[in-house]
């Protein structure tokens, strides 16, 4: 069977992957693109914002980090989508992986060469990093993981070139060819790229990684067998110096959640939050939420990247779905006692 072609899209907390595998997902291209989800954090909240169909077979993987301590997980699911094509229960010509926001893409492509039986079955397409032009700028100048997944892109796609100027965009843009000279830059606002610029690249190359990380190819499951720690709150501490390889995620970047079975006041809420990213805001590197409302028969969609907050309405609720709201924050040293008290200040 021919192999089918993988896309690895990365890009650093917030930069737009999700917008830009909606968009890919919604478009009339012929494909037929199975997906892997992996979150930072225990909740995957991106599997509500994600359009379903039935069309797409999404696998979601948010108990750590693919990058890390569920790399197996990722060679089981590669090897069960594969088997599942070959029996022909499933149908698709194409995968994308999308990773979290703090992965290091080298060990997830490192995959594709490692496992015997994820090399039978699929091809490494290239490696598409999604960059912020609005925070790019200061993600990089701050966390190891923003250069790393330029670092190693076959291809940059800059989100939110809407908000900001065009003197900061070429300012970022030569920044981006400084650090990786031989990758593409594109613009992609809210995910808006031909579809010829995304899948079918044949752009990895072996040879460029190589050169980025002499080990690239060598195997270290040895290495990091005891790595298997639980990573939901905090990710690639413990293992980051025996493994070149691995994320080295910055210590201080934590997940936690709030859930909640009573509704929200909207008012309250609005409030509170508004609040929160005025105090906060700089050191709330990405936040999203699936919330009841008070008398609303609709999901909220709520998510936000340091200052900047949104709000959609998603599906309705089903009548046989417990109601509830989750939120996941992720961020810098963030107080979490006063973000829980201060939640459930607006519960009805
Ligand atoms: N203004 C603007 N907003 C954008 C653009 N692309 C994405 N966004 C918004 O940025 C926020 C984050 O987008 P996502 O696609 O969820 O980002 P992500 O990279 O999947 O986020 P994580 O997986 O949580 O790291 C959302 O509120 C998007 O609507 C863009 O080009 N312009």
């Amino acid at each position: 069977m021919k192999l089918v072609p993988a896309t690895i899209l990365t890009g650093f907390l917030g930069a737009g992957k999700t917008t830009l595998l909606n968009r890919i997902l919604r478009e009339p291209h012929g494909h037929r693109i199975a997906v892997i989800e992996n979150e930072f954090g225990e909740e995957n909240i991106d599997n509500e914002i994600l359009v379903q169909d039935s069309k797409e077979q999404i696998v979601e993987m948010s108990n750590g980090c693919i990058c890390c301590t569920v790399r197996g997980d990722l060679i089981v699911a590669l090897g069960t989508l594969a088997q599942k094509r070959d029996a022909g229960e499933l149908d698709f010509d194409h995968l994308v992986i999308e990773t979290t926001g703090l992965a290091n893409p080298g060990p997830v492509a490192q995959t594709f060469f490692m496992d015997d039986e994820v090399a039978a079955h699929f091809l490494l397409d290239a490696i598409i990093t999604v960059v912020d032009a609005r925070h790019a700028m200061h993600q990089l100048d701050e966390h190891e993981e923003a250069q790393r997944q330029v670092g190693f892109a076959d291809k940059l796609l800059l989100s939110k070139t809407d908000l900001v100027g065009a003197e900061e965009v070429a300012a970022l843009t030569a920044r981006l060819k400084r650090i990786n000279p031989r990758a593409p830059v594109s613009t992609a606002d809210f995910g808006r790229v031909p579809i010829a610029e995304v899948l079918d690249l044949r752009g990895f190359n072996l040879n460029d990684k190589l050169e980025i990380d002499p080990d690239f190819l060598t195997d270290e499951e040895h290495e990091h067998a005891h790595a298997d720690h639980d990573c939901d709150d905090h990710c690639g501490h413990e293992h980051a110096h025996h493994d070149h390889h691995h994320a080295h995620h910055s210590d201080d970047i934590a997940a936690f959640v709030f859930r909640s079975e009573r509704p929200f006041n909207t008012a309250r809420l609005d409030e509170f939050l508004g609040g929160l990213v005025q105090v906060f805001g700089p050191r709330m590197l990405r936040y999203k939420g699936v919330l009841w409302m008070e008398d609303a028969d609709r999901k909220v969609l709520f998510q936000g990247v340091h200052q900047m907050m949104g709000t959609d309405i998603g599906a309705k609720w089903d009548d046989a779905e417990p109601r509830g709201s989750k939120m996941v924050f992720i961020g810098k040293n963030l107080p979490k006692d006063v973000f829980v008290q201060g939640l459930e200040q607006c519960l009805v």
